[in-house]
């Protein structure tokens, strides 16, 4: 450790602070140093306060339950609610004020990705997935059904490619229709009078709305691409007659190339493992190579190596004779952690950890200063703001905590106020009920509020832990509340005048290889008032774009603004089941959660990877984070409590799924089995603690055991190696 200003810090990252995050950004070391030192002391004792708040109103809470029968008293249940502050008194209307907000964010609607951002070759990935082709997400998933012959197979199949090329061209049709005929006859393009004209054999036509063609590149008579608009959202249709695809096609075309990612939250949080100094350094870096454009992955794909860089702009003539350029990349947020977890990178005045979530304020700032100052080719935001995505706040002081933060940090690094903008999470109950008041605290840079209904499922469970035994989950997603809180959320959105200054954000899609059901299911955020909404890969981020194509969400949005919502009712109607199941639905119930729950943590405590896609007992590929663990073993602890299974059942359930999930990574040489030791499995100890000790876990977070067994993990490597 060196000792700085009264703090104790880490020396791997006092040095990645001195060589790079300082120089070049116009904050002296001295001020630096001396600046963040007052900050924790002026702050860390408010976080502390702010937890122990939430400490004291979950006892109240459990209390309660013990005393009451909710389902008899939810009238006295409300009242209670309010009476102990958990639910806080609403004030006048108001509207946030949020200015230089880049378009991305305050005006285009579409898919927003998030990307581990300690994974350098996904984050670089992350950034480039602003543009995707849609002939690679339609050939490469299931929305094109494998059968009757148009299987993926091992080579190209030419069945299948042809479903893709109709499925694109009736995609064109729809957001970019002919005056005459379907572009499915087109046999050529080509720009004549500052129009798009387009053959069909001996006809020619033009679009129906001529103005949706907006630019282009190459010769007007034989365009390599034409670049549409609609919705705000942009596509490029590329010739080539020479490539493999575009010389099978009567137009020439080789790909639909879509605007996919608009935004994307490069992620500190829930999908990452980072529980000392030497984690919290490459996740600190990679954001500060993104945002001075010079991060770079190098990594091995089949004999090919690969040198992955951050995409440059896209360029067009207008058909006016002029230049356009478009974003080559996504706009980039950063997620913080939340105000819950401290780190050992600093220990402050009295030797105490300094909680994360200030460390994290104060660095990803920094980092970002440097695409503020401009020095390097490629910008993030042109606006000059910084969007720092806060998660798993609790009620409004929490979010005056956050902006307080805030201030003090733009004040330690030079930044005009209200530079850095601030995301809300509504993820946690306690949000839910006074969102407003959430946003009146930060009305001033918020950009966006998002309804993270994993976390916010975890924390259902786990605040009305002693109300009773809860649904299954998968019953979750038709539960009241929930449906209350999404519509709640909206409403509140809309009432406080997010649109055109902030996003009103819907959670993620949490099935990453079943794209069918997404492309199915996931228009629905559109139409419940959603203007982006969150997507776990590039090529999903391509497939949900094309919703936005169908559904105008600034429609949908005049329409719901025009309707009043009783925005309380049913979202305090707790999960709570009266059903007797049988001994079947229960074991299948833990299988499941076992499974899942076993498959990530052992990943994350043993192997260092914060999210990950694991099979449930369906087989269906699950994507894993820290908030679907909150719920799996939550859920668990909830059904041990109310003995709807016994200690010793959920123990025996979890040695055979651990032998199933050893099965599924036996191809991993560095995989150690779970089975093979029970006891000395430091995953399986966890995964343990984290069901047996879940009641006792603060809201139900699974950071701090996870945290504390990942350290005992790599400390038995050190000690090994
Ligand atoms: C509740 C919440 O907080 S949700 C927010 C947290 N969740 C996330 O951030 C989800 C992020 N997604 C992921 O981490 C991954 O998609 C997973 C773990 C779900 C699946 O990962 P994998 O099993 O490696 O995916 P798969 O093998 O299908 O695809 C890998 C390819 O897709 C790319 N990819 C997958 N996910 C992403 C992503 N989120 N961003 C960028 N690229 C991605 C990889 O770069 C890789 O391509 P490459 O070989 O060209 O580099
Ligand atoms: O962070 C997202 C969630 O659903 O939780
Ligand atoms: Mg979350």
């Amino acid at each position: 450790m060196i000792e700085r200003n009264d703090l104790k810090i880490a020396n791997e990252f006092y040095r990645f602070v001195e060589d790079e995050a300082l120089p070049g950004s116009n904050v002296s070391n001295e001020d630096f140093w001396k600046g963040f030192s007052q900050l924790i002391v002026d702050m860390v004792p408010k976080n502390r306060d702010l937890l122990r708040q939430r400490n004291l109103l979950q006892e109240k809470i459990d209390q309660w339950h013990e005393h009451n029968d909710w389902s008899e008293n939810r009238v006295e249940y409300e009242v209670f609610l309010r009476d102990i502050g958990y639910w806080e008194p609403t004030e006048e209307p108001f509207n946030i004020t949020t200015s230089n907000v880049d378009d991305e964010v305050a005006i285009q609607a579409g898919p927003q990705l998030v990307v581990p951002v300690n994974n350098a070759r996904y984050a670089l990935n992350a950034a480039n997935a602003r543009w995707g082709s849609l002939y690679d997400a339609l050939y490469g998933t299931d929305v094109i059904e494998e059968q009757h012959g148009a299987e993926r197979g091992t080579t190209y199949n030419p069945l299948r490619g042809k479903k893709v090329v109709d499925y694109a061209r009736h995609f064109l049709d729809q957001i970019a229709p002919l005056e005459n005929g379907s572009h499915a006859t087109s046999t050529q393009y080509r720009i004549e009078q500052n129009q798009l004209v387009v053959v069909q054999g001996t006809n020619q036509t033009v679009l129906s709305t001529t103005s949706k063609f907006i630019g282009f590149t190459g010769d007007p008579s034989s365009p390599t691409a034409i670049l549409l608009q609609n919705n705000g959202l942009h596509v490029e249709i590329q010739f080539d007659r020479q490539h493999p695809i575009g010389m099978t096609d009567q137009a020439g075309i080789k790909d639909l190339l879509i605007e996919s990612a608009i935004s994307t939250i490069m992620d500190c949080e829930d999908s990452v493992t980072a529980v000392d100094a030497e984690d919290k350094v490459i996740v600190y870096q990679n954001w500060l190579g993104l945002m001075n454009g010079t991060l770079q992955a190098t990594f091995k794909k089949g004999q090919r190596e690969v040198v992955r860089t951050l995409n440059t702009d896209r360029k067009y003539q207008t058909v006016s004779g002029g230049e356009l350029t478009l974003r080559g990349r996504s706009l980039l947020l950063v997620r913080n952690v939340g105000h819950l977890m401290t780190s050992n990178m600093i220990l402050d005045q009295q030797n105490q950890e300094v909680p994360e979530g200030i460390i994290d304020t104060v660095m990803t700032s920094l980092l970002a200063k440097h695409d503020l100052l401009g020095k390097g080719d490629i910008r993030n935001s042109e606006k000059g703001s910084v969007y720092i995505v806060k998660p798993k706040m609790h009620g409004s002081a929490e979010v005056a905590f956050a902006n307080e933060l805030f201030n003090r940090v733009e004040d330690l690094l030079g930044l005009e106020r209200y530079t850095l903008k601030i995301g809300v999470m509504d993820e946690e109950r306690r949000t839910s009920l006074n969102l407003e008041n959430c946003i009146r605290e930060v009305k001033n840079r918020i950009v966006f509020i998002n309804t993270g209904f994993l976390d916010r499922t975890g924390d259902e469970i786990h605040t009305s832990m002693l109300a009773g035994p809860v649904i299954r989950k998968n019953e979750m997603k038709d539960s009241k509340w929930l449906q209350a809180y999404e519509k709640s959320n909206v409403d509140t959105g809309l009432n406080c005048g997010l649109p055109g200054r902030a996003q009103i954000g819907k959670g993620m899609w949490a099935m990453p290889d079943r794209m069918k059901d997404m492309m199915e299911q996931k228009v629905g955020h559109l139409k419940a008032g959603g203007n982006t909404a969150w997507v776990p890969s590039p090529t999903a981020a391509t497939l949900h774009a094309l919703h936005y194509h169908q559904v105008s969400v600034t429609a949908v949005q005049e329409i719901l603004k025009q309707e009043t919502l009783d925005r309380n009712a049913d979202i305090l109607t707790l999960p709570i089941s009266t059903e007797k199941w049988s001994a079947n639905d229960i074991q299948r119930e833990l299988d499941n959660n076992a499974q899942g729950l076993l498959g990530y943590v052992v990943r994350w405590v043993e192997h260092g990877i914060g999210c990950s896609k694991v099979p449930d007992i369906h087989n269906v590929g699950l994507m894993e984070d820290r908030a679907t663990l909150r719920i799996s073993s939550q859920h668990m602890t909830n059904w041990l409590h109310h003995g709807i299974c016994t200690d010793n059942q959920l123990l025996e359930t979890l040695k055979k799924m651990a032998k199933v999930v050893d099965e599924q990574n036996s191809e991993d040489p560095l995989y150690q089995p779970m089975s093979s030791d029970f006891d000395r499995s430091i995953a399986f100890q966890a995964a343990c603690e984290l069901i047996f000790q879940g009641k006792n876990q603060p809201n139900g977070y699974t950071e701090p055991i996870l945290h504390r067994r990942r350290q005992e993990f790599k400390n038995r490597l050190y000690a090994k190696n």
